[in-house]
């Protein structure tokens, strides 16, 4: 609702509908009466507009986009137009946000205050959608094109002073002040002052004869950076119109370009990402606990062991979080290594105003260096970084077990390992979990964190509390080989070497990704994150094409398929990015450049076995490349690794870098349709049969294709979930 008061001759109007004072309907509702009322109101000289508790109001409210209700009037536009054709002063009084709708409102107002810490844009990109309650043509009469066209199509939140440096906010009020106080006393200046130029429907955009111009600039760069994203064209083409237009026709143009959005797949999705980013934080592990009952326990000192790249990335974010961090190497060396790097990475930080002297500060004072297990006795979480290899992390547990108090926690970085096993090496297993961190650790915002067989509830709660302290989007997840991500990501590196072995080159399979929206293809990944990887995992295994006893078929592992081109690329050296080659050639810089010679290479291995490479189509490329990662996603929903698709889909986003607009693997999937999916699976499981069990349909989605056809993803678990407790 909102709220009507009156402070002698200026009239309040405040949002107050918590947490962010979303415009919803009935809100939309209240404003348009309490202007009315304002209006007619002839004690009345000026208007205040303003939200209560937290903030301003941070848009419209997204839980009603693809409902009819978003539509229901009044609309944001309506309060906007009777806000502007007032007769009296309106201010906006901004403190918090003022985002999207929010700002738009604002933007109706003859004049704009705002809190110094308070921030505004206009983010209905991220959404998928545009501002499309004349957002597009007030914001470039404002700021100019330019600018606008950069916070529109990237939809970045602006400080205050940015915006009141480009004449959007009208006066800055400093920290402490009172936002209302001081918009009361403003909106009272400003009486009878004349609005004619107040009301941005009647002012020209300031940069208009540059359109075109900035126009190619902006489209060019949005191309590079929202990689195949409809909506950012979309709002560049609309804000084009407030340059070339009257401010009625390209209203119009704002409210077609709207509907077509509304109508996309892409917004969808990216509403749908928008609620699962906030989602996975109200975590389920079954049987053990949950967000809303388990206690997390205080952490004020964390200890990184192993400062090799994961474990430096690691402590730099226990830094951030303001923790005592212990930083842990017995090697002297290794130790003196990563604290230059740390302390170093924390200067670059300082230096580009990322952090300010005093954090700093305290982050150089908060980092101890330890050369033994006994220096980190007393810490109250420990998470290990070293080499990923099983026997290594068991003795190291075992260790940690033996020197740590009782109530540390113990967290594996592992990427893979079981975690039960790591545990078995303790006395402790409830206080054992991992933490699986995304290179670079300090930068990638994806935290998975996996829970044993035997891990606590305040355990759990504690790494996903630390999760959240790290800023990090914290998806937990249950015990397996891989966990969830690297569990999918598997048989997406599978797939792709078959489809070389049969048709196309690294650089073919790499152009569908992109064109798809990944901001690089799996070979270029591979190299950049280097081939060896993948090539010491698999000789954990024993499956090395090296490995094998003499007379071992090369494209065949027991019963299973297998492809050794990726063997034979480490085996000649090109480990990738690192050495300048791999699955391309870089010559100087990281640009992949398609090699001859690893076209040789496949050549040479496709003659052998005598494969005639076939045409092969983008489509099918794709399906093979994603499908298989989907079908064990439904796999890994039905063992219950994970607990909900959405937990998969912000793992794939933040971790792996799968294209927003098109929400994550399992979004994707309800996208296309589960029967379509199913259907191209069985196709390949039939052809392929036992040998590539990748393909083996899961039967959670040919439960629910069967059963239920393509039902909304938010039903997916629900219905699982009953059929199992009626079987
Ligand atoms: C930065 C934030 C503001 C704050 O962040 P933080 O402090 O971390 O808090 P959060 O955890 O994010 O949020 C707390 C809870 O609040 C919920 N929330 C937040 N914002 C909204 C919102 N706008 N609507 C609903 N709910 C919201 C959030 O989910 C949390 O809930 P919970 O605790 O998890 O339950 C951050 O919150 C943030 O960034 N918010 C979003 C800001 C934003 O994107 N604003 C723009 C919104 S879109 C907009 O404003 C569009 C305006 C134009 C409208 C024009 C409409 C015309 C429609 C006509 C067309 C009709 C066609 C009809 C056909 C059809 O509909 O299909």
């Amino acid at each position: 609702m909102a709220l009507y008061s009156r402070e002698d001759d200026v009239a309040i109007i405040a949002v107050n509908n918590p947490p962010m004072n979303a415009l919803s309907h009935h809100v939309r509702k209240d404003l348009i009466k309490f202007l009315k009322v304002a209006e007619a109101d002839e004690n009345v000289t000026a208007i205040v507009l303003c939200g209560d508790g937290r903030t301003f109001p941070v848009g419209a409210d997204i839980k009603e986009f693809h409902k009819s209700v978003s539509a229901l009037g009044p609309t944001i536009i309506d309060i906007v137009h009777a806000l502007e054709k007032s007769s009296k002063p309106t201010v906006a009084a901004i403190h918090g946000s003022a985002l999207g709708g929010g700002l738009e409102l604002a933007l109706g107002c003859h004049y704009r205050i705002a809190m110094s810490t308070s921030k505004v844009g206009l983010p209905e990109v991220k959404l998928g959608i545009l501002p499309g309650a004349g957002g597009t043509q007030r914001l470039p009469r404002v700021i100019g094109l330019d600018n606008a066209m950069k916070w529109i199509a990237y939809g970045h939140h602006h400080p205050a002073g940015v915006g009141a440096s480009l004449g959007l906010i009208d006066r800055i009020v400093a920290k402490g002040g009172d936002i209302r106080r001081s918009a009361i006393l403003f909106a009272r200046s400003m009486v009878g002052k004349g609005l004619g130029q107040r009301r941005l429907s009647n002012v020209s955009v300031p940069d208009a004869s540059k359109v075109e111009e900035l126009m190619a600039k902006h489209l060019k760069e949005v191309g590079l950076r929202t990689r195949g994203a409809l909506a950012p064209v979309v709002c560049l083409q609309v804000i084009k119109s407030s340059a070339l237009l009257s401010y009625k026709d390209g209203l119009e143009s704002e409210r077609q370009g709207m509907m077509t959005l509304l109508a996309s797949s892409e917004s969808k999705a990216q509403i749908y990402s928008f609620f699962s980013e906030r989602q996975v934080s109200k975590w389920n592990a079954p049987g053990i606990a949950n967000h809303a009952t388990a206690k997390p326990m205080q952490v004020r000192s964390i200890a990184v062991v192993g400062l090799g790249t994961m474990g430096r990335g690691i402590a730099i974010s226990s830094l951030k979080a303001g923790k005592k961090t212990y930083v842990v190497e017995l090697n002297s060396k290794a130790l003196a290594a990563g604290v230059k790097y740390i302390r170093g990475y924390i200067e670059t930080m300082k230096k580009r105003a990322q952090i300010s002297e005093e954090q700093a500060a305290a982050m150089q004072s908060a980092i101890i260096p330890v050369s033994s297990y006994n220096g980190i006795a007393n810490v109250d979480l420990v998470i290990e970084a070293v080499f990923e290899n099983m026997k290594i992390k068991k003795e190291i547990f075992g260790k940690l077990d033996k020197v740590c108090k009782p109530s540390t926690i113990l967290a594996s970085n592992t990427s893979t390992l079981d975690i039960d096993e790591i545990a078995s090496a303790t006395k402790r297993p409830e206080k054992v979990a991992g933490m699986h961190f995304f290179a670079p650790a300090h930068i990638m915002l994806l935290l998975e964190n996996i829970y044993g067989r035997k891990s606590s509830a305040e355990t759990i709660a504690t790494i996903m509390d630390i999760g959240k302290q790290m800023k990090k989007i914290t998806v937990l997840v249950g015990n397996c080989v891989g966990f969830v991500g690297n569990r999918m990501y598997g048989y997406y590196t599978t797939e792709s070497v078959f489809i070389l072995e049969e048709a196309a080159y690294p650089e073919q399979v790499d152009k569908v990704l992109t064109d798809y929206g990944f901001a690089m293809g799996r070979f270029q990944v591979g190299d950049l994150s280097g081939n060896d990887i993948g090539y010491k995992i698999r000789t954990g295994l024993g499956i090395t094409h090296k490995q094998q006893p003499a007379g071992t078929p090369e494209r065949k592992r027991g019963v299973l398929r297998y492809c050794p081109l990726g063997d034979f690329l480490v085996e000649k050296g090109r480990l990738g990015l690192k050495v300048g080659k791999g699955w391309y050639k870089y010559e100087g810089s990281r640009t992949p450049i398609p090699d001859p010679e690893v076209r040789k290479i496949i050549d040479e291995y496709r003659t052998r076995h005598h494969i005639v490479p076939r045409d092969i189509s983008s489509e099918e490329v794709l399906q093979r490349m994603l499908y298989p990662l989907i079908n064990e996603g439904f796999k890994i929903l039905e063992e219950g690794i994970a607990a909900n698709p959405w937990d998969i889909d912000m793992i794939y986003q933040y971790g792996y870098a799968w294209p927003r607009h098109t929400g994550g693997p399992m979004y994707y999937a309800f996208t296309i349709g589960l029967p379509q999916v199913l259907k191209v699976i069985e196709e390949h499981w039939k052809a392929a049969g036992a040998s590539e069990p990748h393909w083996q349909p899961s039967t959670m989605l040919t439960w629910l294709v069967e059963n239920h056809g393509n039902p909304d993803i938010s039903q997916w678990m629900p219905l699982m979930q009953k059929h199992k407790s009626k079987t």
